[in-house]
């Protein structure tokens, strides 16, 4: 059957009387090539019709469906990224990149159409020593109309710096696995949850909104399997206390799409897709598939760092980020808006991989940032 260039097609179902939602498509052709069904094609129908009837199942004969609906998942038309590169790119970096540079990155960055770059982390700095400037570099960077320049704060002290720096967005973050958290932030889920407390209702009062983190949606570095329900109860405790948008991290970047599905699944019972974006590691290659799964679910909001740069200090085995370059390149292949220039964009990660003395991490990056190079 040829469907190349065809807008519809048609299909023959029965669908249950009483579940009338439920359709179960028997054959899809069109009218057109339907006389070219074979005489036994022609004899099954008549007999599943036959059998529908007897059984109280409707059965449909032809109808006209959209070939799109049929041959493509819903994916969203924009997405919005979320560029953690300044922030969880940087932050295991074992030598302290100056604040000149972090904040020549951020600016570039900023020219790029991002909506949303993580700036820094108001964290301790004997904790996370290359975040110590988090103050200097917020005051400094150009803060571009448009643009939120969220940064992680993990406590009341974290967010009154925050506040006299004149932070308008934070992040706060937990964790599914009990091991991890105490790792991370020196406490348990419970502890925390109470901790984030005070600081959303601090934020609220400094009109500041709040986006919540869950770390090992798919995995621990301690505790191996995470179950998804564990996420779930977290994800709706981060959502009643406050936050406008849970950022499901898969830390070590384990998951596969099976397991992405298994966690959006158990989280989309409680959280609207709209408030749900995913934060993928790229330790074994799955960070896109994982992505692409997110989206056919209705995400429409995905974090990425450039270069593939990052991962947590507290997180053994914690490669990268998906390289934003990858996710950019996939979704404007998927003719999916992010309002991203993807020059700029290769000029912010060339500009910081040259701070760093690295390689790009990002496919997408090795394969255009030479054409962007060339006379
Ligand atoms: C949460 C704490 C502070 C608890 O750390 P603690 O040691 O239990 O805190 P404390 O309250 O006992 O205070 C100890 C000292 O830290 C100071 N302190 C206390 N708080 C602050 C602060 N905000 N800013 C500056 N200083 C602070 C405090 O003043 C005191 O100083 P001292 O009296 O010893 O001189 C610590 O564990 C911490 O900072 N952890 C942050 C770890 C971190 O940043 N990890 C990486 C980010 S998470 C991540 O990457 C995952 C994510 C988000 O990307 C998603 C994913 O991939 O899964």
């Amino acid at each position: 059957m040829r469907l190349c260039g065809a807008q519809y097609i048609y299909v023959r179902y029965f669908r249950l009387v009483s579940v009338s939602y439920l359709k179960l498509t028997m054959l899809t052709c069109s009218p057109a090539t339907a006389s070219a069904n074979t005489a036994s094609n022609a004899k099954t129908f008549a007999l599943l019709a036959e059998l529908c009837k007897e059984r109280r199942i409707e059965w449909i004969e032809w109808e006209k469906v959209p070939l799109r609906s049929l041959s493509t998942p819903a994916f969203p038309r924009r997405v919005r990224i979320v560029e953690v590169g300044p922030r969880d790119g940087l932050q295991n970096e074992p030598e302290f990149v100056p604040t000149p540079c972090k904040v020549e990155f951020i600016n570039r960055l900023s020219r790029s159409g991002l909506q949303t770059i993580e700036a820094t982390s108001f964290v301790s700095p004997k904790w996370v020593p290359q975040m110590a400037d988090h103050s200097a570099v917020f005051s400094q960077i150009d803060k571009r109309p448009g643009i939120s320049y969220p940064v992680l704060v993990p406590n009341v002290k974290g967010l009154e710096a925050a506040i006299s720096a004149g932070v308008k967005e934070i992040a706060i973050f937990g964790a599914a696995s009990e091991t991890f958290s105490q790792k991370n932030i020196n406490c348990s889920i419970a502890e925390s949850l109470q901790r984030f407390q005070n600081v959303v209702n601090l934020s609220k009062e400094h009109g500041i909104k709040v986006r919540g983190y869950i770390s090992c949606v798919c995995g621990c570095p301690y505790e191996g399997q995470v179950s998804p329900v564990a996420v779930a109860k977290v994800a709706r405790q981060m959502y009643d206390l406050g936050c406008y948008e849970i950022s499901l991290g898969d830390t070590i970047g384990v998951g596969t799409p099976l397991s992405m599905r298994a966690v959006l699944e158990e989280v989309l019972k409680i959280i609207p897709p709209n408030a749900i974006a995913v934060h993928c590691h790229d330790t074994y290659g799955q960070a896109l598939p994982n992505i692409l799964t997110a989206l056919e679910m209705g995400i429409a909001v995905v974090d990425a760092s450039v270069a593939g740069l990052g991962g947590c200090p507290y997180a053994n085995g914690a490669s990268g980020n998906v390289a934003t370059e990858d996710v950019v390149y996939m979704l404007q292949g998927m003719q999916i808006d992010t309002g991203i220039d993807m020059r700029q964009l290769l000029s912010a990660a060339d500009y910081i991989c040259t701070v760093l003395k690295k390689q790009t991490n990002s496919k997408a990056g090795r394969a255009l940032l030479p054409k962007l190079k060339s006379p």
